[in-house]
């Protein structure tokens, strides 16, 4: 069936509004069956003026727990463990209740609480605390078990990066490697994502790259450059640097089945509601959204500090998107990003 080419205008017109409110630049790639169409807008290093490039990298954080996620699904399907298993039967005493299972961590119904709440109340001085810091696993859960549960096992949604730092310490538990070992292996070679890397706990990003810059809380103080840290604070939760065209590749692999049997994509792409609306879902660690078109689209938002960014294909794999701007801690910059998805994937509005 025919779909409805992207409105390229309105993608552009939704990164000149990030830029309105605050991003320094922006940019989107739209890959489909007409071919790959991109746009940029501002800069993507602000001291020296470079504009924002279609080819650089950046940090893609939370869209992250995708690759995480395949990862892990990939060793279910191997016998290496099972969904609907006790977390603490493969990490012995881990977690303090038994009742908590994988599943629970690729759906945010474990209940463990985000530790990145309490060390980013206060924006610019919780990222200066640890943007040069190396955390292992362990530190980040015991953080997390420091706090209260935020609900019995299963019962609820509550989004926890916590929930993917034990996923990144099961993949290491259960492959006897680093987690960037099974992310080349697994996902960076076979898709052939050359721009895609898990440097941890190295704070650069190499070759040519977006500079990330972090709205502070108080309006008027100036941006703070947020481009080089370790995000150790995020790690399997959040720390994988990509480009445009890999996310691209990535979504539209992963929806195609070039990653996972259908059986297991099916169950990733099983959704429960994340919030009051109708139009948002989680499914193992992957968003739904469904669009005013009616179109569903499948991926991950992200947020790490001075980078935003959406990375969405459709079930059939044949369209994708993937957007950044290059700042946060400014929810309507982000929102104004997010709008590249219904100019994509539902095209120009009815006149
Ligand atoms: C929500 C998003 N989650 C992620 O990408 C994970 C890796 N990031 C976070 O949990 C945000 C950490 C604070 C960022 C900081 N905010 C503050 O410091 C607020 N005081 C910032 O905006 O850069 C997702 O799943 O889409």
């Amino acid at each position: 069936p025919s779909v409805p080419a992207p409105d390229m205008e309105g993608v552009t017109a939704a990164l000149d509004s990030a830029m309105a409110e605050g991003a320094p630049g922006a940019m989107a790639r739209f890959t489909g069956p007409s071919g790959v169409e991109s746009r940029t807008v501002g800069v993507r290093d602000r001291t020296s003026g470079a504009p924002m490039d279609i080819h650089a990298r950046f940090r893609i954080g939370s869209v992250s727990k995708t690759f995480s996620t395949v990862v892990l699904l990939q060793l279910v399907e191997e016998g290496r463990l099972e969904l609907d298993a006790p977390v603490n039967r493969y990490l012995p005493g881990l977690l303090p209740d038994d009742r908590i299972t994988v599943r629970h961590l690729l759906t945010h119904r474990s209940g463990l609480a985000d530790y990145t709440d309490a060390m980013f109340a206060d924006t610019v001085p919780g990222f200066e605390a640890v943007r040069n810091r190396v955390f292992s696993y362990q530190e980040l859960v015991d953080l997390s078990l420091s706090e209260p549960r935020t609900t019995e096992p299963g019962v609820a949604y509550k989004y926890s990066n916590a929930n993917f730092v034990v996923v990144g310490m099961l993949i290491e538990k259960l492959t006897g490697r680093p987690v960037s070992d099974a992310y080349e292996r697994r996902i960076f070679k076979p898709l052939k994502l050359r721009g895609t890397s898990y440097v941890h706990p190295d704070t650069r990003i190499k070759g040519l790259h977006v500079r990330g810059y972090l709205h502070p809380d108080a309006a008027g103080d100036p941006l703070v450059d947020s481009t080089e840290q370790t995000v150790s604070w995020a790690q399997s939760a959040g720390a994988v640097i990509s480009s445009p065209a890999d996310l691209n590749t990535f979504t539209g692999a992963l929806m195609r089945g070039r990653l996972l049997s259908p059986a297991m994509l099916e169950e990733m792409t099983t959704v429960t509601p994340t919030d009051a609306t109708d139009t948002r879902f989680y499914g193992l660690g992957l968003r739904r959204y469904d669009l005013s078109c009616g179109t569903r689209v499948f991926g991950h938002t992200g947020t790490v500090q001075g980078f935003y960014t959406y990375a969405f294909s459709t079930r059939d794999g044949r369209r994708s998107l993937s957007a950044v701007a290059n700042t946060s801690n400014h929810g309507a910059a982000n929102t104004a990003l997010g709008g590249t998805l219904e100019a994509a994937f539902c095209g120009k509005k009815p006149a």
